[in-house]
């Protein structure tokens, strides 16, 4: 591996909202990632791209601890946000979580109203002091989800009754309600027809001005789409991070032009 190409330059560094350092997982003997050095720059949509198990899933799982539900995983490394130390054993993990939400492959509304989804949140970390406060959430973050328009007749109505793509949507409004800083995106448009994908993409194009984003997308066309960055991944290290027009242009790395000109993967 270069450590040229894949090693924080000092302009991402000053921009990092997360910086991971040597950050290591291990699946009981599997070593999974490894020495991964990555800054995330604020206000951008960072893309993880790389072959099927090169370790784009597990590192996004580092952001926000949800490695900590897999049993026999463990991490290494430091990984902080803001330079609060992520992995700092008094940190409350909810709130964490709260600061760095997490839309899933799969649209997981909970099975509750439209309204609920979004007010669950809020509710939990005690958002609201009023209804009309907790309206007020719930129509933004339905309305910055660009949902608001389609749903807001509906809002007693189950979540799981809504089309693919507006689930996803609603999941993103649920994500937002909480005023997170960063959401994580485990291959969100997988599930989706190309119509919702695109509204998805879209829709993380506007996000970006209030939240930074990190996606995990198996698609170079949509790395290429929303993100300003992209990280190319290959068994389990990070072989090469830059600016999204320079990864599909001019990629540094032989493997990442190897992926990139479809020559594997
Ligand atoms: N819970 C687990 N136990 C053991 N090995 C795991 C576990 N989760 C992932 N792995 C392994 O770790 C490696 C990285 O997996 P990960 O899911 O992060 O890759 P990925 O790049 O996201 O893959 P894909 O694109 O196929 O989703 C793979 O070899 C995978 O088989």
């Amino acid at each position: 591996m270069n450590a040229n190409t894949a090693s924080p330059s000092q302009a991402d560094r000053r921009l990092a909202k997360v910086s991971a350092r040597d950050v290591n997982v291990f699946y009981g003997q599997k070593h999974a990632l490894k020495h991964v050095d990555l800054d995330i720059r604020a206000n951008d949509v960072t893309a993880l791209i790389g072959p099927s198990g090169c370790g784009k899933s597990t590192f996004l799982r580092c952001i926000n601890r949800m490695n900590d539900l897999i049993e026999n995983a463990q991490v290494t490394g430091s990984l902080n946000l803001d330079g609060d130390d992520i992995y700092d054993r008094n940190i409350d993990v909810v709130q964490l979580r709260a600061r760095i939400g997490m839309v899933f492959q799969k649209p997981n509304p909970f099975p509750k109203s439209i309204y609920d989804n979004v007010a669950y949140g809020p509710r939990i970390h005690g958002m609201a002091r009023d209804q009309a406060e907790l309206d007020e959430i719930v129509m933004g973050s339905l309305e910055k989800a660009g949902l608001l328009a389609e749903v807001k007749d509906r809002l007693e109505e189950t979540g799981t009754g809504l089309s693919g793509g507006q689930q996803q949507r609603l999941c993103i409004a649920r994500a937002i309600a909480v005023a997170p800083e960063v959401i994580l995106m485990d291959e969100p448009c997988s599930a989706l027809d190309p119509i919702a994908t695109a509204k998805v993409e879209e829709l993380i194009d506007e996000l970006r001005e209030n939240f930074t984003i990190v996606i995990v997308t198996h698609s170079m066309q949509q790395a290429a789409r929303v993100s300003q960055r992209t990280a190319f991944f290959h068994l389990g290290e990070l072989v090469e991070v830059g600016d999204t027009e320079q990864i599909f242009t001019n990629p540094q790395h032989p493997l990442t032009q190897g992926y990139i000109t479809g020559r594997f993967g």
